[in-house]
């Protein structure tokens, strides 16, 4: 298993990239450790592919270098990365028993035919396939064929880091749960280096030790779920993680009050007064707004949502949409509601970037 690092890491398709937007990926500096399991999340076209590419040698970067262990893999090829890649789509040997597809990495690096039987039979038992390993993987199911190349990918045990692009994309929903959390527990027991590239937020977050979250070609925030959660670094990602994502409005801050369409409301922290021509903002989780009567700010109650094991309030002040997370059983006053933002999770954004204030001194 290997560290990576990234180094000033870049990259254009095009030969002369004309400003930041001419970059499928921009410069980036980043330690993935040895034996992390991370998830690079994002919306299509954010530049993850783009990034695994590079990991695993199927592209060359424009700038930079990629290092496995201290040592610059830049312009090695992917065979020599010594790495296992599991892709979107199977990629399998059709003619081939499903024994003979799982044990094919293996017996490529001569591994002895004893470890290659009980490894097969170990990752054939973990995907669930032991009773299909000697049927040839042509007649098999999409789902079949994919779990294949997932084992194709987790066989070898000597690997510097295993990517996978998107691999549970054909595979039902069913399914799909239970190999998010076998892959979990390989994880914790084998302690690989896994790149986990995904667009879906709940993959990320159950696979993932550490998320990076990439958006038009930059990485935005790289952190454990908890921190995704409790602190977004950018307001793409409190939108983009979390149900219903954070929520974020235009503000006047000037030290430690921001003001919204003319209330004020109290901050946490200190924060200098922006430039003018920047644009400021704050974001707070539905889950730290509570609903009250004649207290905070104030909302109309637009429609409450049960989803089950919470209620989901929908909340208008001025033409803005606030949406409030309560606990089941939450009674919501008829009229006169406001909504009260807890301070200690009230962020304050500019341009997108999240600013840390100063510690606020007692008046
Ligand atoms: N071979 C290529 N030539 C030119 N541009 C490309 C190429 N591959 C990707 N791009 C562009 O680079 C950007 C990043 O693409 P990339 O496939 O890395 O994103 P992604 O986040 O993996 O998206 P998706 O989830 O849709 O696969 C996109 O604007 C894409 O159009």
């Amino acid at each position: 298993m290997a560290r990576i690092d990234l180094r000033n890491l870049a990259h254009a398709y095009g030969p002369n990239p004309q400003g930041p937007s001419g970059y499928a990926l921009k410069p980036l500096n980043h330690t993935w450790e040895d034996g992390g399991a991370y998830a690079l999340l994002g919306p299509s076209g954010c530049g993850k592919t783009t990034l695994l590419n590079i990991i695993s040698g199927l592209i060359t970067p424009s700038h930079g270098q990629v290092v496995f262990d201290g040592v610059d893999v830049t312009s090695m090829p992917t065979e020599a990365r010594n790495i296992a890649q599991v892709f979107q789509f199977p990629v399998i040997y059709d003619t081939m028993t499903v024994y003979d597809n799982l044990a094919f990495p293996l017996r490529n690096r001569r591994v002895p035919e004893p470890a290659v039987d009980a490894r097969v039979r170990e990752i054939a038992t973990m995907l669930e396939m032991t009773d299909v390993l000697d049927k040839r993987a042509r007649g098999l199911t999409a789902d079949a064929k994919q779990k294949i190349s997932l084992g194709r990918g987790l066989v070898r045990s000597d690997v510097a880091a295993i990517l996978f692009d998107e691999p549970l994309t054909v595979i039902d929903p069913q399914l799909k749960w239970q190999l998010r959390s076998q892959l979990k527990q390989l994880h914790k027991k084998s302690g690989y280096t896994m790149v986990y590239v995904t667009h879906d937020q709940t993959e990320a977050l159950t696979f993932a030790d550490k998320v990076v979250v990439m958006l038009e070609g930059e990485v935005v925030q790289m952190g454990t779920p908890a921190e995704l959660f409790e602190r977004p670094a950018h307001t793409f990602v409190g939108y983009f993680i979390g149900s219903p994502g954070m929520n974020v409005f235009a503000a006047d801050v000037d030290g430690t009050v921001a003001t919204v369409d003319g209330t004020p409301i109290r901050l946490p922290r200190a924060y200098g007064k922006a430039q003018a021509d920047r644009k400021v903002e704050l974001g707070i989780r539905p889950e730290f707004v509570r609903v009250a009567r004649g207290e905070g700010l104030p909302v109309t109650i637009r429609k409450v949502e049960d989803v089950g094991s919470y209620k989901i309030a929908r909340l208008t002040f001025g033409n803005r949409e606030i949406a409030a997370v309560a606990p089941e059983g939450t009674e919501f006053p008829a009229d006169g509601a406001g909504a009260i933002f807890d301070p200690a999770h009230l962020n304050v954004y500019v341009d997108g970037h999240l600013v840390d204030g100063a510690p606020a001194r007692e008046a």
